[in-house]
């Protein structure tokens, strides 16, 4: 444990307390139905519910807007923090838009957050919530399982998304582009509302190698880390390359046969290159493995790289803040392509839908600069006007001897996580 800090900028302002928990929380246990935030993997991060302060942002510089607000904010709370760790203290949580100039990217700061960090638990409310009240207050009792599932085609149906795809394909032959990630949607409709407790747990228990995330209704476990920040030490992990899963020996064949593939080696090689070339100006080391390896998921498996890298004590404009790292390497070739305009052009001619905030940042940043973004994948945006119905997301990496219905069965496993969860 760290230093514990209290300041105290004015009398007026907000206060922000955080105590120890003598007992680590079951963290999605203790979500309550409205403004569900979480950021879990393996029983532990953060979740958060109540809603002290809301950023909505768009435009050029939305990024550096969003990191000037928390910012000022965070400097105008007062802090009492017994724990002075990485996530305690004053929290937000953020989703960012796949493209945050043209679309809303959120930032919540909650009222209470409940963390847990190798073992350490803690509670943080802000204003005037008491911590021992909001620690007893048991999570209301969850809605209905789903129950019967209505599915439609979201912007395109598999047919057209196909063509989508092999158009792709073509202007990769003509050298327009090297790579470029196309997505799809799926509509789904429940008989009842959905419940994001139930979606949440059901997640974090089918994926525990993924960060099960919530913010302002997206939500998902998403296996690809695009940056985590504790002090100057900096770590991504890279995905891109998939197989899908198969039974006995079948498995196995296919796990050696994403390793040996040339096309996904290809696709993957492009992914951490794109992130290491942005990372690079502001680290003073990054290591980077040569080879990639398996990280095998229920439903797919996966190239994975995992990069880590020292941050520069100061650069051209000081210490860049992990938004501002944020804003560096998003998007990645991981869920654009190269090179990232190219690739942005096709994917708003060929895919023929909004991504919002799938593919974009997800997660949260605390008030020293530490924080992780994970990249919204595997997940879903629930309807505003409809709490029955959500929008399901998954995407895959085009490249040169890509086959369109092979990615189209890549974006039915991609979705089978999702689903799963809605089907319990
Ligand atoms: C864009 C998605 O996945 C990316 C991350 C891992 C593997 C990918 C792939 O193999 O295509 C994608 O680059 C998605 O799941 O929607």
């Amino acid at each position: 444990m760290t230093a514990a800090a209290v300041t105290t900028p004015d009398a007026a302002a907000p206060a922000v307390t955080t105590v120890a928990l003598p007992d680590s929380p079951d963290l999605l246990a203790l979500l309550s139905r409205g403004g569900a935030l979480s950021w879990v993997r393996r029983g532990e991060g953060l979740v958060g519910w109540g809603e002290a302060d809301r950023l909505e942002v768009s435009g050029p510089g939305a990024l550096a807007e969003a990191a000037a607000w928390w910012a000022d904010r965070s400097a105008a709370l007062a802090v009492d923090d017994e724990v002075g760790v990485p996530g305690s203290g004053p929290v937000v949580f953020a989703s960012v838009a796949f493209d945050p100039a043209r679309e809303t990217s959120v930032f919540v700061v909650p009222e209470v957050v409940v963390g847990r960090r190798d073992g350490v638990a803690w509670v943080t409310t802000t204003g005037d919530a008491d911590p021992g009240d909001v620690m007893a207050a048991a999570r209301e009792p969850l809605t209905p399982a789903p129950g019967r599932l209505r599915y439609a085609d979201g912007a395109l149906d598999p047919a057209s998304w196909c063509g989508a795809v092999s158009a792709a394909i073509g202007r990769i032959g003509a050298g327009d582009l090297a790579k470029v990630v196309l997505a799809r949607d799926l509509l789904v409709t429940a008989d009842v509302p959905l419940d994001p407790r139930r979606l949440l747990d059901r997640l974090a228990a089918r994926f525990p190698d993924c960060w099960t995330f919530a913010v302002d209704g997206l939500l998902g476990a998403t296996p690809e880390l695009l940056l985590r920040r504790t002090g100057r030490q900096l770590s991504a992990r890279v995905l891109a390359g998939t197989a899908p899963r198969g039974a006995g020996a079948e498995d196995e064949r296919l796990a050696a046969g994403l390793l040996a593939s040339a096309k996904d080696r290809a696709e993957h090689a492009l992914a951490v290159d794109s992130l290491v070339r942005a990372l690079d100006p502001f680290c003073t080391a990054l290591s980077v493995p040569e080879q990639p390896s398996l990280l095998t998921l229920p439903n797919v498996r996966h190239l994975a790289t995992d990069v880590v890298g020292t941050q520069r004590r100061s650069g051209a404009r000081g210490r860049a803040g992990l938004l501002e790292l944020v804003d560096a390497v998003h998007p990645t070739a991981a869920v654009c392509g190269t090179p990232p305009e190219a690739a942005a052009g096709v994917i708003a001619e060929l895919e023929g839908m909004d991504r919002g905030r799938y593919a974009g940042p997800v997660g949260w940043l605390d008030a020293r600069g530490d924080g992780e973004f994970g990249l919204a994948l595997r997940c879903a945006q629930l309807v505003d006007d409809d709490p029955c119905s959500a929008r399901l997301f998954a995407g895959c990496g085009i490249v040169a001897g890509s086959d369109p219905a092979a990615e189209l069965a890549e974006t039915q496993s991609k979705f089978a996580a999702f689903q799963a969860a809605l089907e319990g």
